[in-house]
């Protein structure tokens, strides 16, 4: 079986993204890692499938599948790079579309100057729906924020980091930090990742605040480890930067592979969620 793609990124973090509208599919975990892989198979971050929609009103479904081959919520880079492929793929001819997830509707536009907006919909601010298990912790107050304190063993060494907790449809821990370059991303990024106090796992976001509109971000993604850049990520960071006071709608974030824009009007509003989105190759592999 001869199974085409496409090769694109948004700000760095890639995918391979197929159109399973014109081609059946249906792959394993381990399939899908193995298309993932950098080296035996293609190479992504993620991959992105575009299906028809099954809800009214939708254009398209959009099902993610992350390195390790695990199938998650959501994507906003990603939902740049699916706008940007149906549109190039004439899959569709608006410019404005409603796309369907595991995490609810989502609507990215292409912009005149070749960026994408996508309406991220609304951040789930309440714990339990993150997941997070709360049990046990303190948490302290920070403007209209909770910081959550994880306990980290690191090397028979115990550190507490202050998270903020929140889902983007997708479940996002982030901390402040005095300068990303020298932050232990590495080393905590995975301790975060796994802690127990999150059921489905966690993608863990360090924040260095620049100014009020202004953040630098690493982000070390749930079944991805750091990527160049994390649309969702960059989504929550904002949003809790705002909640704790620190940031004011637009925040502009600088990722290690391109710069992104968020535009929050605070809680129960959409996050808006803006960058590039550049297709590399085209591509076919046998399977
Ligand atoms: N690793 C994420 C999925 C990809 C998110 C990221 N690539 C984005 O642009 O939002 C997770 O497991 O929730």
């Amino acid at each position: 079986m001869k199974l085409k793609f496409t090769k694109m990124h948004g700000a760095g973090n890639d995918f391979v993204v197929i159109d399973a509208i014109n081609q059946r599919i249906d792959f394993s975990p381990a399939q899908w890692q193995a298309l993932a892989d950098r080296r035996f198979g293609i190479g992504a971050d993620q991959m992105l499938v575009v299906e028809p929609s099954t809800q009214p009103g939708c254009d398209f479904r959009y099902r993610i599948f992350n390195s390790d081959g695990g199938e998650v919520e959501q994507c906003g880079n990603g939902a740049r790079a699916f706008a940007k492929f149906v549109a190039e793929k004439g899959l569709t001819d608006r410019r404005s579309i409603a796309v369907e997830t595991m995490a609810g509707v989502i609507a990215p536009r292409l912009e005149d100057d070749g960026s994408v907006t996508v309406d991220m919909g609304a951040p789930v601010l309440e714990p339990a729906l993150v997941p997070f298990d709360t049990e046990g912790l303190q948490g302290q107050p920070q403007g209209q924020d909770t910081l959550w304190p994880l306990v980290l063993e690191l090397a028979g060494e115990k550190e507490t980091v202050l998270v903020s907790v929140l889902s983007m449809g997708n479940p996002h821990a982030v901390q402040v930090v005095a300068d990303i370059d020298t932050a232990p991303v590495e080393l905590t990024g995975p301790l975060i990742e796994l802690h127990p106090h999150f059921p489905k796992r966690v993608n863990a976001g360090f924040m260095q605040v620049v100014d009020r509109q202004h953040i630098r971000l690493r982000v070390f993604e749930r079944g991805a480890g750091e990527t160049l850049a994390c649309g969702t990520g960059a989504c929550a960071a904002a949003v809790a930067g705002i909640r704790r006071g620190l940031l004011d709608s637009p925040v502009r974030v600088d990722a290690r592979g391109g710069q992104l824009s968020i535009a929050w009007a605070g809680e129960g509003q959409p996050v808006y969620l803006t960058g590039p989105a550049v297709t590399v190759f085209e591509g076919e592999i046998e399977l």
